[in-house]
């Protein structure tokens, strides 16, 4: 491992104090690890309207994104619990958009971990290629004018 893990762990740790999980009382924490050296950190936060709450994980990658950011190496994820946090689904789903080689570091309250790649966690995505019929269509619709080039992972 070319980074401190541990460092991760503790940010995501730090992270999960502030969230704001009055309903589930669950607090999650995550800290997502850009291929330059920065880190994001993000909590869980619950909403009176249950299902607008939003995991840890998207946070900190939304945070990261909205800085400017769309290369990331690696994220860790804890909920204090003796188990290791894995992310739920949707959030499987968005760090695949990134990189499905992303390292996701599931840590329990030691600051034990298991590691295993976006990819990993959810083969067979649904990816920008998925889309390219439906794209190619509209692409067709537009004249070829809308400036899409559908074939070019949009991020690297
Ligand atoms: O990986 C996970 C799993 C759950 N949660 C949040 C969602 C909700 O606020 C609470 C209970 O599911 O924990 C996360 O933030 N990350």
């Amino acid at each position: 491992m070319d980074f401190p893990v541990e460092k991760l762990i503790n940010a995501a740790s730090a992270a999960r104090e502030r969230a704001y999980a009055p309903y589930s009382l669950f607090k999650v924490g995550a800290a997502i690890l850009t291929v330059e050296g920065r880190y994001y950190t993000g909590c869980n936060i619950e909403n009176a309207s249950y299902g607008l709450s939003c995991c840890a994980e998207r946070v900190a990658l939304f945070k990261a994104v909205s800085n400017g950011e769309r290369h990331f190496e690696a994220i860790a994820i804890t909920a204090g619990t003796d188990q290791f946090c894995a992310p739920c689904g949707a959030c499987r789903q968005v760090l695949t958009e990134f990189n499905p080689a992303m390292k996701v570091f599931m840590a329990n309250s030691k600051g034990e971990f298991r590691m295993q790649t976006a990819a990993e966690l959810l083969p067979a995505a649904f990816a920008l290629m998925n889309l390219a019929a439906e794209c190619a269509g509209h692409e067709q619709a537009a004249g070829g004018k809308t400036g899409v080039n559908i074939f070019e992972p949009v991020i690297r």
